[in-house]
Parts: structure tokens; sequence; C-alpha cells
């Protein structure tokens, strides 16, 4: 039995966040687990209010999993503040988790920021280094390096600089690239790069792409795939979700979790 924890916060509108790690391990055939760093009021049309827990009660989550149950992979998402941050890596240490996949969740699509702007260094510091990839979209890589990316040079150096910084390996994803006919990410393992395309889907229901891209990639780590193949399933695996939307909400619908496993031909 491939177990998977998510460290992320709930979006009620289920797209993003805990809601679609835990849909997205369960389509992989992976039991998921979560521990809830923030209470989100959310729906398609935006973030209407968070609520964060304290670090106790998200290191306390942890620790229920950690001492009982295990965890073949682990992903981190919206971490909110620097306390969290650091309470989530001490107990990824505690543990010897090493499958640790980190969503460096910022800001959400309509603006609402879901990391303050003063814990972007404590990500850095101490989650980063413990990470075995990273998932930045293009915003979030721009945060991290300092670095505003434009072309695929400045993604290559952006991938670069999150390597220096103790990253094992890097997914620059590109949904928000200026590409009318491909979404493009960039894989990057401190020696080759390899870009990752698919056509680019004309939908407003993207809402929760970036989770659910890391999840998979995640569920991928806890079935003892390897990273490159765990991305390259879940590129596949949100291609299909895309493509398959659900059209629910007054804004940005989620992704279909479930077209992956319906879909004839896997991308
Ligand atoms: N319109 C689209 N068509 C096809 N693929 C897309 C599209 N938009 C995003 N993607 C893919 O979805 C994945 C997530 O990328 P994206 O850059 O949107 O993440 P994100 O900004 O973190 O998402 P979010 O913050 O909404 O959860 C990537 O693999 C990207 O290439
Ligand atoms: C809870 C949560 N995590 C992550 C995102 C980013 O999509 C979101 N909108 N909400």
């Amino acid at each position: 039995m491939n177990k998977a924890l998510t460290i992320a916060g709930s979006d009620s509108g289920g797209g993003a966040g805990i809601q679609a790690d835990i849909k997205t391990f369960q389509e992989l055939d992976v039991f998921g687990m979560s521990a809830i760093t923030a209470v989100t009021a959310q729906n398609t049309l935006g973030v209407q209010a968070v609520y964060p827990m304290t670090s106790e009660a998200v290191a306390k989550q942890i620790e229920s999993i950690g001492e009982d149950i295990g965890a073949d992979a682990v992903k981190t998402g919206m971490l909110f503040n620097a306390e969290i941050i650091e309470s989530v890596s001490e107990k990824i240490k505690q543990y010897g988790w090493e499958n640790v996949v980190v969503d460096p969740v910022m800001i959400a699509k309509g603006g609402a920021s879901l990391l303050q702007a003063e814990a972007v260094h404590a990500l850095i510091r101490h989650l980063l280094p413990l990470s075995i990839v990273i998932t930045p979209n293009i915003p979030e890589a721009e945060a991290l390096t300092d670095t505003p990316i434009r072309t695929r040079e400045d993604k290559e150096e952006a991938a670069r600089k999150l390597l220096a910084l103790g990253v094992k390996n890097v997914v620059i994803k590109g949904g928000h690239d200026e590409d009318p006919n491909q979404s493009s990410d960039l894989f990057f393992d401190g020696t080759e790069f390899v870009t990752l395309s698919t056509k680019r889907i004309p939908t407003n229901n993207t809402h929760g792409t970036g989770c659910t891209f890391s999840a998979a990639v995640t569920a991928g780590l806890a079935n003892g795939a390897s990273i490159y193949e765990a991305v390259q399933t879940a590129k596949s695996f949100i291609q299909a979700a895309i493509k398959g939307q659900v059209p629910i909400g007054h804004g940005h619908g989620p992704t279909n979790h479930w077209a992956y496993r319906k879909s004839s031909h896997k991308e």
C-alpha cells in the first residue's frame, strides 16, 4: 500500500490545495493523507478568507502520521508563514522523509497571498534543501531567484540558481508562459534540461493545476517511479485533467481529476 502525505491548505471549493491533492493521490492508486496548514474560504471566483493553523497544530498532524502510518512520499503546498515552514521542515527531518516534493505556493490565481512575503526566505533556507524536487510556476521561480523570466535562457538561468540553493531537481511550470500553442515545463536535474510540452488548452478552468501537477509527481514517487518518470506521468495527468475540465462556478473552474483514468489515450 503506497501512501502519500500532503501538507497544504484546504480549498473549500475543492479544486486546489488539499482537496486536489487527495483526489489526485486516489486516482493514481495512492493512499492519501493530509496535514492542514490553513483553511481557506475559496471558490472559483477567488479566495474570500484565510485562516492559518498554528504551527503546533500542523506539527501535531504530521506527528500523528509519522508515529503510526508513515509516508512513501510527501508534498508541501500552501504553508502561509515562516513558523509553519520551520515546523514542517523539522518534522520532515525528524521522520527522515526523502521523497519530498515542494510546490512553493505563493499567490492564488486571483491574486490572494498564500505565503507571507517575509516567509520566502524561510522557504529557501529551511525547506528547499530537504526537497527531492520543487515545482515552481514562473512567478514563483522569479521570486525564489530574483530573476525575471521571459525567455528559455532565463528559465535555464533560474533553474541553475535554484540548484545552487540546494535543490536537487526542479520543474519550472509553463502555465504562465506567453506561448499560445504549447504549455511547456522545464525539468532540470543539474545535468540536463528537458522540456515537457503539451498543446495549450484554451480554457478558463485552470484552478488548481499546479497543486494537481505536484500531487501527481508525489503519487508517482510514492509508487516507486523515478523523478523524471513521475514528472512525465504528472504532465499527462494534468493535460487530461485540464482537457476534461469541470465547468462549475462563475470564475476559474477546477480541473477534472478523474479524466486521466477515463482517457483512452494518455498524451
Ligand atoms: N491552458 C493549459 N493547457 C495545457 N496545460 C496547462 C495549461 N495551463 C497550465 N498547464 C500545465 O499545468 C501545470 C501547472 O502549471 P501552472 O503554471 O498553471 O501552475 P500554477 O500556476 O502553480 O497553478 P495554480 O497556482 O493555479 O495551482 C503545468 O504542467 C502546465 O504546463
Ligand atoms: C489552498 C490552496 N492552495 C494552493 C492554491 C494554488 O492554486 C490555492 N488556490 N489554494
